[in-house]
């Protein structure tokens, strides 16, 4: 009889997991759980009890593997910890505790695990797997440490296959007092363009693939948000560490009184966090949510213009307090769950790390209008200057030029003119070529516009280093500088020389110089 309701529920817990039905499998191995151990002590004989404590052992060691895919790490590490005791399960065991420690971004006790295992008498039948397991955690371990990373293949071979591991890096950056707004992410030393500084994951992701027809687009949208949202506040629920470090961001009201993190409170979990945390303040999440999630403008989805439908949304809690400039600092590109930000140009130590989380190639007056559908209004050096050096009748006759549409080279001679007599100097010039971008694209692009305005207008490489040098690199002074090494005459390798330098503004250093080269091209075929 005992022997008879064990295995019905052990089979019934086991065809669950078998199901991917995770909560069901829960209850169902915690029930056969419950009734073994209660015969565990009953019985006495000794064969039977080694059998017994055998299936106990497995039973904690399935069920914690229902618990890691829901997430409830904490407790799975327990059920782990649990099996391990018993033994009799020890391989699995170890690999499931391993890859929970690696979901935890505590990758030196995921490598302890899987070495362990490695030890064991199941190892040599799965060595494949175990030597898989090994060698993804050497290699998150060192991206971890270093930063440095390599997604060329991935990304070369049009993002087929799984997408490149990752691991949580936090590069030389500290949390400070912004002169923009409230806290800010900072530059602890000279950062060359390109180079890493933050790979964090989310704590939620929501994707959708746009229906066709736009009538449809925004019920997606609502679909996706609110699917989101269930999913940022169960992941707060589930552990007061996030729950705390959600709680921290800002409302996008009263900045400047918020409290200073410190940047360790970023770092991997290091402590036992299974409190369940069902008393929050909802409203308060919603208007964070809104004002920190970032939309993903996703690598894989953009680099060839495909997927223009594919649209969503998530919350990486570090890089949510990178603040927004006209003149940003930092890019972020997006691969699975993770976020990269790194360097679009050199950055000095000391300085803010910004992003720019509007189109910033445009000018003054359309910026203040997206930064006042983000609800704020744009205390970055490049709208102060703006505001500052620009006579506001002229500029508003130079945006009205753009918006009748008539030939580009009259507004980039006007404005280069203007320029001169406003005494315009260095990063200035990079500023409003940036806001004025539109016209200088159309003209530098045009062979009939370059015949007739050449000889008024800077080269398109001046033009480009000195949008480059403010405002960063960007998607659309590559495509000019491509378009530009095809002209009679050009210096080829000097050209390529600065399209890879506007590449790694791009990319990012995780690209080698080849497969770089290949995605250039790609700007301009
Ligand atoms: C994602 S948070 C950035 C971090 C925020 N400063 C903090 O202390 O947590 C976005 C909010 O920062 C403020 N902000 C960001 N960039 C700004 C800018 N250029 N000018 C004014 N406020 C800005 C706005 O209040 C915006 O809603």
């Amino acid at each position: 009889m005992e022997e008879e309701t064990l295995q019905s529920l052990r089979a019934k817990a086991n065809e669950l997991l078998l199901r991917e039905e995770w909560s069901d499998s829960i209850q169902a191995y915690s029930n056969f759980i419950s009734l073994s151990q209660n015969f565990v002590h009953l019985n006495q004989d000794q064969e039977h009890l080694i059998k017994l404590k055998k299936s106990l052992s497995l039973a904690y060691s399935n069920r914690a593997e229902a618990r890691f895919r829901l997430k409830e790490y904490w407790e799975a590490l327990e059920d782990c910890d649990e099996a391990l005791k018993i033994g009799g399960s020890d391989f699995k065991t170890l690999l499931c505790k391993g890859r929970i420690f690696m979901d935890l971004n505590m990758y030196s006790a995921a490598l302890d695990c899987f070495k362990c295992g490695s030890f064991g008498p199941d190892a040599s039948e799965n060595a494949e797997m175990l030597e898989g397991c090994l060698k993804k955690c050497l290699k998150v371990e060192g991206i971890s440490r270093t930063g440095v990373f390599d997604v060329s293949d991935w990304v070369v071979g049009g993002f087929c296959g799984n997408v490149p591991d990752l691991a949580e890096f936090i590069g030389p950056i500290e949390v400070k007092k912004s002169g923009i707004s409230g806290r800010g992410l900072f530059a602890m030393k000279n950062i060359e363009c390109g180079s890493v500084l933050l790979i964090t994951k989310a704590v939620a992701t929501e994707r959708v693939i746009l229906p066709q027809y736009q009538e449809n687009g925004e019920d997606a949208r609502l679909v996706m948000w609110k699917s989101f949202v269930d999913m940022v506040v169960e992941c707060a629920k589930r552990c007061t560490i996030t729950h705390d470090l959600i709680s921290m961001l800002s409302n996008g009201e009263n900045e400047d009184d918020l409290e200073i993190p410190q940047i360790s409170e970023f770092k991997p979990e290091t402590e036992k966090c299974n409190f369940r945390n069902n008393n929050f303040d909802m409203e308060k999440m919603l208007t964070i949510l809104d004002v920190n999630s970032l939309v993903e403008d996703a690598i894989s989805a953009k680099v060839f213009g495909k997927n223009s439908d594919y649209h969503g949304v998530g919350l990486w809690v570090l890089a949510s307090l990178i603040n927004h400039s006209c003149d940003p600092s930092v890019r972020r590109l997006h691969i699975g769950d993770h976020v990269i930000v790194h360097a679009s140009k050199d950055v000095k130590a000391g300085e803010e790390l910004t992003f720019a989380y509007y189109d910033v190639l445009t000018t003054l007056n359309k910026r203040r209008e997206m930064a006042k559908s983000w609800g704020f209004y744009c205390n970055c050096n490049r709208c102060k200057y703006e505001e500052e050096v620009c006579p506001k009748q002229e500029m508003r006759e130079l945006e009205m030029i753009i918006d009748r549409g008539v030939d580009m080279g009259v507004e980039v001679s006007k404005l280069e003119d203007s320029m001169r007599r406003w005494m315009v100097r260095g990063k200035g010039k990079g500023y409003l070529r940036a806001s004025f971008w539109g016209a200088y694209s159309e003209v530098l692009l045009s062979e009939k516009l370059m015949r007739r305005w050449g000889r008024k207008i800077p080269t398109t490489e001046v033009v480009i280093d000195s949008i480059f040098d403010t405002v960063g690199s960007d998607g659309r002074l590559v495509r000019v500088a491509m378009e530009g090494l095809k002209k009679p005459g050009a210096n080829k390798l000097m050209e390529m020389e600065r399209a890879m330098k506007l590449g790694r503004g791009l990319y990012g250093k995780g690209i080698r110089k080849q497969a770089m080269r290949t995605l250039l091209q790609r700007w301009h075929s």
